[in-house]
């Protein structure tokens, strides 16, 4: 089965272009630049960036792209990546074109059944200047830029994002690539995926062991499925109580544990451990950091030279936001299991969701049987509790923590909103402000709702949620909490912000 290659030069869109593809029924992946990309790809795709090819340090063309002979399609950066490998000229160009922008199309394979006018998404300064005359340039925009080139019979360069919605035809311009100019065979699908996974893991692992780190939530559980269908007796599951858990997590997860497969399951008890590394620690990065080794450091304990694996259930928005996705991408946070990690690990990783979105994720789980109340749970992320308390973690604040999110998912489930919503939990934050209780004057913490509404995390809205739950969960939290003396509900978007307050 053939898949496409996607180049990441560090595009915002990079993520979509993978998905817009596997959409379209054809394996991707996203690989970096200086990566070796695997044998068995049929087409190669250039993403955009916020480089400019000319910059001296900008990312390159690995000179394998064009020796492979294989069918290239480069996007704004990639277009100019091509052209300035081709023999073009690529030059910062006194109109720059962003948003909304009309290109007029010249007859050719890549826009069959495309209208001659269309609008597309533009984002870019540089603009290819100059071509060798044996290229086409196969469509233009009103301020006559190159909107896009034809390179040669399968070499295709488009200065608009495809991959974005707000292009008219996007997508059918992808599938002319995939299926018309590359001869692709649309031949994929999260069956096909399910099993290549499971083989893929089956020659890797052979007859040693694999840990799986198991935390209860969507992405480990799919991810043990997955792995149990491919070394069945030979992996174990490790669920790390951290201290930073929810209320009743540790039983939640034995019972989620015994929906979902009959193997071992090892509860290992590192509260100690985790809080006393915590402690006066206040820097969110800092507190990333720490549990990400911790999390390490217990598992390379529990394997004691009799595991040689470590399964983790990543997925693609951990490894985005961590930055690790791309040199070029900013990092927004280290989520705990990807930028958080230690350098030196003694157990080989293997993350076979983390291609995947949270969405596809889920729609694996339920081919895989997987019941509909763990796949639906709402994330929760690793480091837990750690990163909802602002500043210092103490034993007191993880039970102010704790409580108040036991009352607002219970009464968002008692409202029947808990499946109305992506996720929702509270932040004690730490500033105290003044209250007045019984005539007395009150001196507490401010805690936060939040709650929001996304497909995959990497955006997210706030939720809706009607004022008179919202006035429930404040009432029943500022009356049965000592310790919280205002409830404030969080009604920012990501972005700017982020769905977890550090
Ligand atoms: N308490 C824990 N014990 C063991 N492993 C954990 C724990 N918390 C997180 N992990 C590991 O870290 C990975 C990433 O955590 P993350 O919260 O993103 O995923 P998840 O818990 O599987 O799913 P969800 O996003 O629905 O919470 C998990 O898939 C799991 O492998
Ligand atoms: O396992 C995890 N380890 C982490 O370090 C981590 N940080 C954020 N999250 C979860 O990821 C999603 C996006 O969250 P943010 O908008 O806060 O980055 C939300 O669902 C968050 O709960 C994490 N999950
Ligand atoms: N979106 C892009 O790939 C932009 C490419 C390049 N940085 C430009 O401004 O033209
Ligand atoms: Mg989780």
């Amino acid at each position: 089965m053939k898949k496409v290659i996607i180049i990441d030069y560090g595009s915002q869109y990079t993520q979509l272009l993978a998905r817009r593809v596997r959409e379209l029924g054809v394996y991707s992946e996203v690989i970096q630049y200086d990566d070796t990309p695997s044998n068995n790809f049929g087409a190669i795709i250039l993403s955009g960036g916020p480089k400019s090819v000319n910059e001296q340090d900008s990312l390159p063309l690995p000179k394998w792209v064009l020796e492979s002979n294989k069918p290239i399609l480069g996007i704004c950066y990639g277009l100019q990546l091509l052209a300035k490998n081709l023999g073009g000229k690529v030059k910062r160009t006194e109109v720059a074109e962003y948003g909304k922008t009309e290109v007029e199309i010249i007859q050719d394979p890549i826009f069959y059944n495309i209208p001659k006018h269309i609008i597309t998404w533009m984002s870019h300064g540089d603009s290819v200047t100059k071509l060798p005359q044996k290229y086409n340039v196969i469509a233009k925009t009103k301020n006559n830029i190159y909107a896009a080139i034809k390179f040669s019979n399968n070499i295709y360069g488009l200065q608009f994002h495809p991959e974005v919605k707000h292009t008219d035809h996007g997508e059918k311009i992808i599938k002319n690539f995939l299926f018309y100019i590359a001869k692709l065979e649309k031949n994929w699908s999260l069956n096909n995926f399910i099993d290549e996974k499971i083989n893929e893991i089956k020659n890797e692992i052979k007859d040693k062991k694999a840990i799986i780190a198991l935390s209860g939530g969507v992405d480990s559980s799919v991810a043990t499925v997955l792995v149990h269908k491919a070394i069945g007796k030979n992996l174990k599951a490790v669920f790390v109580n951290h201290g930073l858990l929810r209320l009743n997590e540790e039983n939640e997860v034995k019972k989620i544990f015994k929906d979902l497969i009959g193997i071992n399951l090892n509860i290992v008890d590192s509260k100690k451990r985790f809080l006393n590394r915590l402690k006066n620690i206040y820097d969110p990065e800092q507190k990333r950091k720490i549990i990400g080794e911790e999390f390490i450091r217990v598992f390379e304990d529990d394997a004691k030279g009799h595991y040689d694996y470590l399964v983790q259930g990543t997925i693609y928005s951990d490894i985005i936001e961590s930055a690790a996705s791309g040199k070029n991408t900013a990092k927004i946070k280290s989520h705990h299991n990807v930028g958080g990690l230690p350098e030196n690990i003694n157990l080989k990783i293997i993350e076979p969701l983390k291609f995947l979105f949270k969405d596809e994720v889920r729609k694996i789980g339920e081919i895989l049987g997987i019941p509909k109340h763990i796949l639906y749970r709402h994330p929760f992320p690793g480091p837990g509790l750690a990163i909802r308390i602002i500043g210092e973690i103490t034993e007191e604040k993880l039970n102010i923590l704790r409580r108040a999110d036991q009352i607002f998912i219970e009464t968002l489930k008692e409202y029947n909103w808990y499946n109305k919503v992506w996720q929702a939990f509270t932040v004690l934050t730490s500033i105290k402000t003044v209250g007045v209780v019984g005539d007395e004057r009150n001196y507490d913490y401010v805690l936060a709702i939040r709650s929001v509404d996304s497909v995959e995390g990497m955006t997210a809205n706030w939720s809706k949620i009607p004022f008179d739950i919202l006035e429930k969960v404040s009432n029943r939290i500022t009356n049965e909490i000592k310790g919280v003396g205002r409830v404030v509900y969080d009604i920012t978007s990501k972005p700017p912000a982020t769905i977890e307050w550090e």
